[in-house]
């Protein structure tokens, strides 16, 4: 069936995605024809146990090749617990785990065999969305742009606006919901803001044995030290025009700008940081955006929403404000994605990862004996 409306027609598509913060599968369908939105479908999510972050903690940093023999089985089998829960989906978008990422060196890692998945699943998968992007000079990251325009277009916004992602780490898209295509000249800006997450959890782990900062609590007792944050805006990477990516470990060195801190305030001045670094992209927008969308588990961090209320001049708020699922959003992107990659739409341009020209990138995997 899927073969016989590959020209044309929404196809339901499923998505998965295990962001840096590593914490677990998001999973989510979405209609789609890889142009418009038609709806949203179920949602799901798989976490790692504590044992398996580890495994993924010891691989993050490492190519192809350098990982332990137990990360790959790992990731394969907590992709499928998830995606094999759902019914009715014709096409899987399938991310990976991100484990090194150095576009303009070694490349860009995201753990995952689509091929196997497509065996184990019995449907197509989309998977490495990255590599293509990176190997025609594109930074490979962030992908989220082209469903971001996507999203506007089916919220029928009408003056620029900009998706945030407070994941482990920061990413911006600046969109002028009036253009047509995605990869139209104007239409999209998009890059990472800086470290979001990461750094707080890296801490609270350290510090406390707990993932995260919980609703921003222990930041909510500190005060930000402005020497350790004026320090960090001192980064070349915030001076550098977009489109940029970051490693998920690019800034591990501002948490030596916290060390001596008191855990409240180490963890308030990371929080600084990461809305901080947001302020810093905006400069960069080709227009103030009115409005801020945010998605992402920084979002439900009041301390960091309150941060960002008051350092940016637009109206901010969490994406469901506009009935959209600010966990799911990157889930739903890959699913979105897969269906431009099968209709060979592109899924990034120059202004969204630096890359000479649109490209499509992905590789689609169809279940042995199925390509058309
Ligand atoms: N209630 C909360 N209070 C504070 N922080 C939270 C809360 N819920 C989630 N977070 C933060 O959000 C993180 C998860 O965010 P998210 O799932 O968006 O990251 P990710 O998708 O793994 O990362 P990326 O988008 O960089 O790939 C958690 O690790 C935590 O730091
Ligand atoms: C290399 C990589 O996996 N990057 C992620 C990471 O997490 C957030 C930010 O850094 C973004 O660039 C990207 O993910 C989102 C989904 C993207 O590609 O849009």
């Amino acid at each position: 069936m899927l073969k016989a409306r590959i020209k044309a027609g929404p196809v339901w598509a499923l998505g998965a995605m295990s962001g840096t913060s590593l914490d677990g599968v998001d999973a989510a369908m979405v209609q789609t024809d890889g142009e418009v939105i038609f709806g949203f479908g179920e949602t799901a999510y798989r976490g790692y146990s504590r044992a398996e972050e580890e495994v993924l903690r010891d691989a993050l940093g490492k190519w192809p090749g350098e990982v332990g023999q137990e990360a790959l089985p790992m990731v394969q089998q907590a992709h499928l617990d998830v995606l094999s829960g759902f019914e009715g989906a014709e096409i899987v978008g399938f991310h990976g785990q991100t484990l090194a990422h150095e576009p303009k060196g070694r490349g860009t890692h995201q753990m995952g065999d689509g091929a196997a998945l497509a065996e184990a699943l019995n449907l197509p998968v989309v998977w490495d969305f990255r590599s293509a992007d990176v190997e025609l000079g594109g930074e490979g990251a962030p992908l989220a742009p082209f469903f971001h325009f996507a999203c506007a277009k089916w919220m029928q916004a009408e003056r620029p606006l900009a998706f945030l992602n407070l994941g482990g780490v920061g990413n911006l898209t600046w969109i002028d919901p009036t253009k047509d295509k995605p990869e139209e000249e104007g239409a999209l800006l998009a890059f990472d803001t800086g470290p979001a997450n990461a750094p707080i959890n890296d801490v609270m782990m350290d510090r406390r044995s707990e993932p995260f900062d919980r609703d921003g609590k222990l930041a909510l007792q500190g005060t930000v030290a402005q020497g350790a944050l004026e320090l960090f805006l001192e980064d070349i990477y915030f001076r550098k025009i977009p489109p940029k990516s970051l490693d998920r470990d690019a800034f591990a060195d501002m948490i030596g700008l916290v060390r001596e801190l008191s855990d409240a305030d180490a963890v308030a001045t990371l929080t600084g940081m990461a809305a901080a670094a947001v302020l810093q992209g905006m400069e960069h927008c080709p227009t103030p955006p009115e409005r801020v969308l945010v998605c992402g588990g920084g979002r439900k961090n009041p301390v960091m929403m309150a941060m960002l209320r008051a350092a940016l001049d637009a109206k901010v708020d969490p994406v469901e404000a506009v009935g959209l699922d600010g966990d799911m959003l990157e889930a739903q992107a890959f699913a979105h994605l897969a269906v431009r990659v099968l209709r060979g739409l592109p899924t990034s341009c120059p202004s969204t990862t630096g890359v000479g020209a649109a490209v499509a990138g992905g590789t689609l995997s169809w279940p042995r004996g199925e390509a058309p």
